[in-house]
Formats: C-alpha cells, structure tokens, sequence
C-alpha cells in the first residue's frame, strides 16, 4: 500500500510517538496540532515539549496546525481523546478522500452517545475504511525505540496488513487482523480495569490483590467482548490482555496513577493531576452497554461509581469484597 503522505491528527503524546515510528519506518509524515503556536514551537524547536519532552521529532516529519493537509493524505491516523474524535472526525469530512484508510488510534467509548470509535468514523466519515491500532504502547517507549508490539484490525485484511507493513519498524512490531470490535473493546475497557488496579495499590492493598483485580478485570473484559460478538482470542492478545498487563503493572500509565491517586485519597478532581485519563471518561458508557446486554462487569462498575462521585473508594472496595462466593467460571 502507499500510505505517503501519512497524516497524523493530534500532536500529544501518542501523535508524537507515532509520526515519529512512522518516519522511522521511512513514511512521509505530517503532524498536526491543534493549535498554530505549538505546531509552530514543535517544528521549530523539533521536540514536543509540552506532550512528550525529551525526544526529538525525525526530520522526516511537518508540524502544522492545518486540517487541510489531510486532503492529500493517502491513510491518517485520528490520535486525539476518545471524546474529542467525533469532533476532529467531523471536520476532517469534506476533506479527506473517499477510501482513505483511517486509523483510530484513541481507546475509548463515546460518553455521550454510548458508541465505539469505529462507529463514530462510519458514522461522520462514512466514505473512508476505518482501522484501529490498540495494544500495550507507552509513548514514551515508542519514542525511545524501545521494542513495542501492538496490533491493527481493518475489516478489510489487505488494508490491515499493508498499512502493518507500511508502518512497522523492527522495534514497533504491527500484528494485523479483521476484529475491529474485539480490538476497541480491549483498548477501551483495559484504561476503565487500569483506574481499578490504581485504586487497589493506592489503598495499600498489595500485589496479591492486583493480581486478583488483573485476573478478575479480564474476565469481565472477555465476558463483555463476547457478548458484543468480538473473537476471544482477540482479547487474548496485544489488545486485551496484553495492554491490561502494562496499564495495571505501571505507574507510568495516566489510568493507573490517576487510580492510584485516588487509592491515596487525592480529591477527584485533582486525581488525574491535568493528564488524560481515558477511563474515567469511558466507565460509565461501557457499564452502561454492558448493562444493555446483560453483562456482569462489577469491578468497570465499582470505578464508575467512584469516578461519579457516587460511591468511596472505601465503599467500593467493600462491595466487591463483600461479592457472593461463585465458581470461577461462568457458563454463558
Ligand atoms: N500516550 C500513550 O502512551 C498512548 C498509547 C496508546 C494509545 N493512546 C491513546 O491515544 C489517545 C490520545 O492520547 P495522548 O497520549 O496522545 O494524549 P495527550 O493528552 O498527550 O494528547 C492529546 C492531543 O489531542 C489534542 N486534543 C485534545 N482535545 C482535542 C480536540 N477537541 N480537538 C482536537 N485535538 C484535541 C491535544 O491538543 C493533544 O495534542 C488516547 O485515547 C489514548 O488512550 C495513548
Ligand atoms: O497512560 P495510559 O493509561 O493512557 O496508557 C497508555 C497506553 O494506552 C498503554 O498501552
């Protein structure tokens, strides 16, 4: 596939960390900030201080703040905040090309309408072919050229796998597939089970526990994936499993640390300390779908009750302690 000129919408931490794995892999990159200053402050300086200081951009890259530079992208990546994709989707419309490939490249479900990110590109974009790109990746790795594997599913599998090939180095490994679905779900749900073991390790509870929230989190991860008809083993993977182990294991990760703080007491409003912590934006639409389909998700249901100021840590904590003893595994 020839996906030069690549376009990349978001210059934050991921953005950056991409275009900068895409130019290494030998694409023709531009990226694009939201704001003209910082474009500007990143192509002249060619770092990004304020998302990810400490790496300097590739020389193959543009910095703009112009949308209008997706015109003549051959594929783009949306890497912006899960809520802010319907926004950036809609205004890329009249501009972007019929079957242009587009990879989400955000984790998480819209607040506000309930939706997956692929339906939030069908929907405002229907003339381009939607893929998502999801698995365990800190930026801050990505960038350092530290081997990383994650994966990208596209309906359609000859576009999955080209654009892998087109965008893959030997240290940012792309494994491709057709589970769009099983894919988002892994990338969304892990930031909500993330918040979870953040609170557990803030609250001083132990590594055990972890283990047990790690384990529990993934069943009800599955549980809901196969009720919303995404393949297993596709939660069995870099999206799902994978990327529950780094978002659980790591402070470095903004959904752990935000829980984490949370664990120590810091005020809600101040937990997240500035940094995006997708979960807390998703828990509620994704216990509410899981609602709708008449999944059990009681630990996605603990954090959205306390990140709605509904419920203490304490209190959820206990509630889940104080659950019915059960076999292991459901039969469903
Ligand atoms: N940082 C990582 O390691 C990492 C890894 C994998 C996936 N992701 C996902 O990528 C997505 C973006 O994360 P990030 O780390 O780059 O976040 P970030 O906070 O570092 O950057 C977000 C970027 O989006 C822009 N933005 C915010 N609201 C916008 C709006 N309404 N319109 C246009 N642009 C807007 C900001 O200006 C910024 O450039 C998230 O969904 C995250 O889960 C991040
Ligand atoms: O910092 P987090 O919690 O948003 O995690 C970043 C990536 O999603 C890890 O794969």
């Amino acid at each position: 596939m020839i996906a030069d000129p690549l376009v990349i919408i978001g210059a934050g931490a991921w953005g950056t960390a991409l275009a900068n794995a895409a130019a290494q892999a030998g694409r023709t990159v531009t990226l694009v900030a939201r704001d003209p200053e910082h474009a500007a402050t990143i192509e002249a300086t060619r770092e990004n201080l304020r998302f990810l200081p400490g790496a300097l951009l590739h020389a193959g890259i543009t910095v703009t703040a112009d949308l209008g530079a997706a015109a003549v992208a051959r594929a783009l990546l949306l890497v912006v905040p899960a809520q802010a994709l319907r926004e950036v989707a809609r205004s890329l419309a009249p501009r972007l090309a019929p079957g242009t490939p587009v990879v989400i490249c955000a984790k998480g479900i819209e607040r506000t309408s309930g939706r997956f990110m692929s339906d939030i590109v069908a929907e405002e974009l229907p003339a381009a072919v939607p893929l998502v790109l999801s698995g365990p990746s800190f930026a801050e790795d990505v960038v350092r050229g530290l081997p990383t594997a994650v994966v990208l599913a596209c309906g359609q599998e000859p576009v999955a796998r080209s654009l892998a090939v087109a965008l893959a180095s030997p240290t940012f490994r792309i494994y491709h597939g057709t589970d769009v679905r099983g894919v988002e779900i892994g990338g969304a749900a892990k930031n909500v089970l993330a918040i979870a073991c953040g609170i557990v390790m803030g609250c001083g509870l132990g590594e055990s526990a972890r283990a047990a929230m790690v384990a529990r989190g993934f069943a009800e991860l599955t549980r809901f994936a196969r009720a919303l008809g995404a393949r297993p083993e596709t939660l069995m993977g870099l999206s799902g499993l994978g990327d529950l182990v780094l978002t659980c294991g790591s402070a470095k990760s903004r959904n752990f640390a935000f829980g984490e703080a949370l664990g120590r007491g810091v005020p809600l409003a101040e937990a997240a300390g500035g940094k995006l912590a997708e979960g807390a934006f998703t828990a509620a639409a994704l216990v509410a779908m899981a609602g709708r389909h008449g999944v059990e998700m009681p630990i996605s249901e603990a954090v959205a009750a306390v990140v709605a100021g509904e419920m203490s840590v304490d209190e959820a904590i206990g509630a889940l302690l104080n659950r019915p003893i059960r076999a292991e595994h459901e039969i469903i």
